[in-house]
């Protein structure tokens, strides 16, 4: 399927960022998180993704750039937009694109990737980003009729190592099996590795952690400090 010339136009070759903080932790605040995400947005990202009904809803409300939305059910297994009903759930609070669970494993509601991306489009009329862990997630996805592929579970499912920067690799091989776009996520640290994934084929590239998670960014300086002197994180 195709994004759409406008969406594309909007996306392609920019910086998207995903704004979430994670159950338990002091930022994970609806208000909190559209707040992150206008601050993004007024640094120059194009997009922003966004995790919950509630941020979705606060987020749209104070950015007027394409809000990529997901819910998150737990954290193992299929849990990005479990359902075709979370699915729809994120759709209806105003997200322009919905991102799922991409893989090839089965949903907790029996419906298959491919019905499921039908079933948006027809009752919500919005493209579908599919999270893949792999080559064979990605061009699976494609097949079941993906806009948008993300890199987002690769490292996460284990069918590919956890890289520890963006799995550039991953973006190559997909980008030649597939002429769906292809926006690499996860892991990417710096601006250099951002960079080289547009490179390497991406369409666009998503940074979360490195830039709208305090909590991590912290801890990696931390560790930093606290390692014995001559080795490097
Ligand atoms: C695996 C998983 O649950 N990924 C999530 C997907 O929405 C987020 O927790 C990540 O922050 C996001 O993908 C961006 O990646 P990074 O934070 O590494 O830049």
């Amino acid at each position: 399927m195709a994004l759409g010339e406008d969406m594309d136009r909007a996306l392609r070759g920019r910086l998207i960022v995903s704004c979430q903080a994670y159950p338990g932790e002091p930022m994970r605040d609806p208000r909190t998180m559209a707040q992150v995400a206008a601050s993004v947005v007024r640094g120059g990202a194009s997009a922003v993704r966004i995790q919950g009904i509630e941020d979705i809803r606060a987020t749209t409300a104070v950015v007027d750039v394409p809000v990529i939305g997901l819910w998150k059910v737990g954290a193992e297994g299929v849990f990005i937009t479990p359902t075709l009903k979370h699915a729809l759930a994120v759709a209806q609070a105003g997200a322009d694109i919905v991102a799922l669970d991409g893989t090839r494993r089965p949903r907790p509601d029996g419906l298959d990737l491919a019905e499921t991306i039908a079933a948006v489009r027809e009752q919500a009329g919005t493209p579908v980003m599919a999270d893949c862990g792999s080559l064979a997630d990605a061009v699976a996805a494609a097949e079941a009729g993906a806009d948008l592929l993300s890199t987002a579970l690769a490292g996460y499912t284990g069918e590919r190592p956890a890289s520890p920067g963006p799995d550039l690799d991953l973006i190559e091989a997909i980008t030649s099996a597939t002429d769906v776009p292809v926006v690499v996520e996860g892991r990417i640290r710096t601006p250099l590795e951002a960079v080289e994934s547009l490179h390497r084929g991406a369409m666009a590239v998503c940074v979360g952690t490195a830039i709208t998670h305090p909590l991590s960014i912290t801890r990696w300086f931390c560790e930093a400090l606290a390692l014995p002197e001559g080795e490097s994180a």
